[in-house]
């Protein structure tokens, strides 16, 4: 088990995390979301005994996790961080990279390492080119596989997809949680994109100005964001007076994703289209509504100026009543 306890840490006089606290169960994947500049590179760096934490203490199991001060070579032995800087070595082969640290005692076993991580990250056919000659989503896959090379108990990944291509994404995404899965490897994925997430974490912490404003599994947390803050991490959402939907003063502002929306000829419920934008499977359409911009997913472009009807399904407004913080 991971335990961070009351971890707080500062660059300069700016406290950048303050008083984190959480555990994670061996084997578990997290993932770890925020607005920029929130703070999550520097927790998975601390994770990782790069920095110096001011108060507070990390554990590994039993062992204590400690900062570059206490360590000849700074981060863990049984970890590992890959850091948005790749840190590979340019004028060797990609081959050469990902084996760097494998022993050389049994070459054949060290080549069947090699073999079976280039296929995870699916740069076989580069083995033999060098690093400084490929692009930035390769050097990204090949710093991916580098980091798997002598199965880290726990792997650190600071947006570990951000420059490979939505065609290959997807499939590397399941190559990788399925061999940490296979491989009982905890997992903490800093990211901004919520594909990221969605299907391959467990639990999700969201972290806000150093803080953390919640930990929950990461389906619960998507279905039924307790704030504003945490619900557009995932994407665009509508704040909507409950008022304006149902036959009520009650003034609670409800969190609607665009697709939990419905346009509806028959509602009494209107707003007015401002702009359709064409997502592939929907179009995303904006609208002015009580005088505030929403969107709302549709299967069809809608004209600008014309008037929709919409509703809410009432099993989403009690839903949100339910969960949300107001
Ligand atoms: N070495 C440093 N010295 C001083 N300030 C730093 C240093 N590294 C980061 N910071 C500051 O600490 C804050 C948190 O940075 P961090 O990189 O942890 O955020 P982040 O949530 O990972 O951001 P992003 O999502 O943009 O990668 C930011 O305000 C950043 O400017």
């Amino acid at each position: 088990m991971l335990t961070v306890q009351n971890i707080s840490f500062a660059y300069t006089t700016e406290p950048i995390l303050k008083n984190v606290s959480f555990t994670i169960e061996k084997g578990q994947h997290i993932a770890l979301i925020g607005a920029s500049g929130c703070g999550k590179s520097t927790l998975l760096k601390i994770i990782y005994g790069l920095l110096d934490v001011h108060e507070g203490e990390l554990y590994w199991k039993d062992k204590k996790i400690l900062g570059p001060s206490f360590h000849l070579i700074p981060g863990q032995e049984n970890m590992k961080y890959l850091s948005q800087g790749f840190e590979l070595q340019p004028y060797r082969s990609v081959s050469e990279n990902i084996g760097q640290y494998l022993s050389n005692f049994e070459p054949d076993l060290k080549k069947g390492r090699v073999n079976e991580l280039l296929e995870i990250v699916e740069m076989t056919a580069f083995a033999n080119i060098k690093v400084e000659n490929l692009s930035g989503g390769q050097k990204q896959r090949v710093a991916l596989a580098k980091a798997l090379a002598k199965k880290p108990e726990i792997l650190l990944l600071d947006e570990p997809f951000g420059n490979i291509d939505n065609f290959r994404r997807s499939a590397l995404r399941r190559n990788l949680y399925k061999y940490l899965i296979r491989n009982k490897i905890t997992s903490i994925t800093a990211t901004h994109d919520k594909t990221d997430i969605l299907s391959f974490t467990d639990q999700t912490i969201v972290i806000r100005h150093g803080e953390i404003v919640a930990k929950e599994n990461t389906v619960d947390l998507y279905q039924n964001p307790t704030d504003y803050y945490i619900a557009s991490l995932f994407g665009e959402v509508n704040q909507i007076k409950l008022s304006s939907f149902s036959d009520t003063k009650d003034e609670t502002i409800l969190l609607i994703y665009p697709y939990e929306l419905i346009i509806n000829s028959k509602s009494t419920i209107k707003a007015e289209v401002k702009g359709a934008y064409f997502n592939g499977n929907h179009y995303l359409i904006e609208a002015i509504f009580n005088n505030q911009v929403i969107f709302i997913e549709h299967s069809k472009a809608l004209k600008i100026s014309e008037e929709i009807g919409i509703e809410i399904p009432e099993e989403i407004i009690s839903l949100r009543q339910k969960k949300q913080k107001v």
